[in-house]
């Protein structure tokens, strides 16, 4: 399976030029031979949250719009990383998922709230799991900080998840504890971690991309570094069962130690 990873600067508070970029970086992406193109966290709008109110994507309809349109005319499934949206009277932070027949199949709302950044003083929390399948295998994904939270990766993973995707606006200064985490979650979990982080910089922090894959193994098979790209990198979907074969972990689990 190609994955396409969109390591992308994004514009604070301009949903509209977001939209564009978006856009041809997935055209890019799906031209290079891309199956699955993944983008990175609140790519319509920055951590612009005192803005959300005139921002936020209502219903996601823009967004659900836009990447249906290119999943079916490119024939990509695309896992959208996540874009700030308004239901009701309340603002998410949600993935959308959609697929080469143009379905959206999943809608995730992040889980955890970073209080380090404010987001719990302007979104509500998410109270569900995403899970979804893309060419027969089934996945999940979850949302920057979701990341800091082991129990919810093995959740999807006990769930079937064998690729986990995990879209981040992952400020540099914290880039070593986002390298370990996922290098750990791919390890424990011997899943796929296909982690996307953006570059550049908002007027709170600077973004320190290291975007990753890494196999079940837990070996690196690609690092974004610190500057803007949409990368192709092939991965073997046969080597999770292959690695879960050779260390059982999930039929080692003693459940019953665990509580
Ligand atoms: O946990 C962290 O250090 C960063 C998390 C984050 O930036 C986010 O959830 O948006």
């Amino acid at each position: 399976m190609k994955v396409a990873c969109v390591q992308s600067d994004i514009v604070f508070g301009e949903p509209k030029e977001n939209f564009k970029n978006v856009e041809k970086q997935i055209r890019e992406a799906a031209s290079s031979g891309a199956d699955v193109v993944v983008l990175p966290e609140m790519w319509n709008s920055g951590y612009d949250l005192t803005r959300l109110e005139e921002i936020a994507d209502v219903n996601g309809e823009e967004a659900k719009k836009l990447l249906s349109q290119l999943s079916k005319e490119l024939n990509v499934h695309i896992v959208g990383g996540s874009v700030s949206i308004k239901k009701g009277d309340k603002f998410y932070n949600t993935m959308y998922v959609t697929n080469t027949l143009g379905e959206v199949i999943a809608e995730y709302d992040k889980a955890h709230l970073i209080k380090l950044m404010d987001e719990h003083l302007y979104f509500e929390a998410g109270n569900e799991k995403n899970l979804f399948t893309l060419d027969g295998v089934k996945m999940g994904g979850i949302i920057c900080y979701d990341l800091r939270f082991p129990e919810w990766t093995r959740a999807h993973s006990l769930n079937g998840a064998k690729v986990m995707f995990i879209p981040a606006q992952w400020p540099t200064k914290r880039i070593d504890h986002w390298k370990i985490l996922l290098q750990a979650r791919a390890i424990e979990n011997q899943s796929f971690i296909i982690a996307v982080n953006r570059v550049g910089s908002d007027p709170h922090n600077e973004f320190g991309g290291n975007s990753l894959v890494i196999s079940p193994w837990g070996e690196v098979l690609w690092n974004g570094g610190d500057e803007e790209c949409v990368q192709i990198v092939d991965i073997n979907l046969e080597e999770i069962d292959d690695v879960r074969g050779r260390i059982p972990v999930f039929s080692d689990r003693r459940e019953e130690l665990y509580k």
